[in-house]
């Protein structure tokens, strides 16, 4: 990273204008790569803002570069702009058709390079600023609903592959109503935060924690079987029970209820999951809220060792 805190990638065949290049861009940290086969090498372990990029090279040229890049998803954002001494119509359209995003013509000029160079990291920042907002949830600043559900699927794919199992906890804050109408809004909020707060110190390394309702959160688990899912949920619901919120000068106590399920997945989809988990939620609410339902203690010898499926 550089004062200007962005690296562009040089594509170019030619020594000398990659090293014009370089002087030019001097604000940013630059890579150079020779030919195509070379950018792309680059690309798998860098990721720069902007690709300038040559059209003619030996071997693949610029144009079917670009189309590469743009075909590659973990690529397919980085804005390209077009290094060429073609300027006929036909030329320049057929960069913005492979995905180019602008052009710079030979001889370079330094400050309307800048210029354009600028723009490219501009538009990127932008986009890299909306695509977190889409998938975060601005309160806690865990998974949104839409971001939980979309990576819970692939998450699926991924165990479903392998045969493995994945365990779900629905995790809903008792009584919250009653914080909000004692305390205000303010405090409420700053409830979820904590809450969120422990969960997410809490999860282990690949889980899935999203905050998918108000005062909703829903954990994925994989590889656990149902008993560690349990015993995961119950520690949380302790941890959570515990915690020293303040308000008004009297102590706000948050509890929590949650529903475990654990499967192997075979044919169950994520929806099927989780609607196991919500009804077993439901019962932990009806069983006297605070709790883990099934309860660490019906699981092993309570009375109830075989609850429910739906
Ligand atoms: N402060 C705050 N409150 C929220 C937010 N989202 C939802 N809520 C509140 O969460 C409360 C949920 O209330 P209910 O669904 O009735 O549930 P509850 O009072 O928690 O009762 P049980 O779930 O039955 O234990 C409502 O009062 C919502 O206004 C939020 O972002 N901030």
């Amino acid at each position: 990273m550089t004062k200007d805190n962005a690296t562009i990638l040089v594509v170019e065949d030619n020594r000398t204008n990659s090293e014009i290049l370089r002087r030019l861009l001097q604000p940013y940290e630059v890579l150079v790569a020779t030919d195509a086969n070379h950018a792309l090498k680059i690309l798998e372990r860098e990721r720069p803002d902007v690709i300038l990029l040559d059209i003619m090279m030996p071997g693949m040229d610029g144009y079917e570069l670009c189309a590469t890049i743009k075909s590659r998803p973990a690529l397919h954002d980085i804005p390209i702009l077009f290094i060429t001494a073609r300027t006929d119509e036909e030329s320049l359209v057929r960069a913005f058709d492979v995905g180019g995003s602008d052009y710079v013509t030979k001889p370079f000029r330094s400050k309307e390079l800048l210029a354009r160079v600028r723009i490219q990291i501009a538009y990127r920042r932008a986009l890299e600023r909306l695509r977190t907002m889409a998938v975060t949830d601005e309160l806690t600043g865990l998974r949104n609903r839409r971001a939980f559900f979309s990576e819970g699927a692939a998450l699926c794919e991924r165990i479903r592959a392998r045969d493995g199992t994945l365990g779900a906890l629905m995790i809903d804050i008792d009584h919250f109503k009653q914080v909000n109408d004692r305390h205000g809004h303010a405090v409420g909020d700053r409830a979820l935060r904590l809450v969120a707060d422990e969960l997410r110190r809490a999860v282990g390394e690949g889980y899935l924690l999203g905050r998918i309702g108000g005062e909703e959160f829903t954990i994925l688990a994989p590889d656990r079987d149902e008993d560690e899912a349990i015993a995961f949920a119950e520690a949380l619901r302790r941890t959570i029970a515990e915690l020293p919120l303040v308000a008004d000068g009297e102590p706000v106590r948050l509890t929590l209820s949650i529903g475990v399920v654990c499967r192997r997945l075979g044919e169950l989809g994520l929806e099927t999951l989780l609607k196991i988990a919500d009804n077993r939620l439901f019962k932990a609410k009806h069983g006297g809220r605070n709790r883990v339902y099934p309860s660490p203690d019906t699981k092993f010898g309570g009375t109830d060792a075989n609850p429910d499926q739906r």
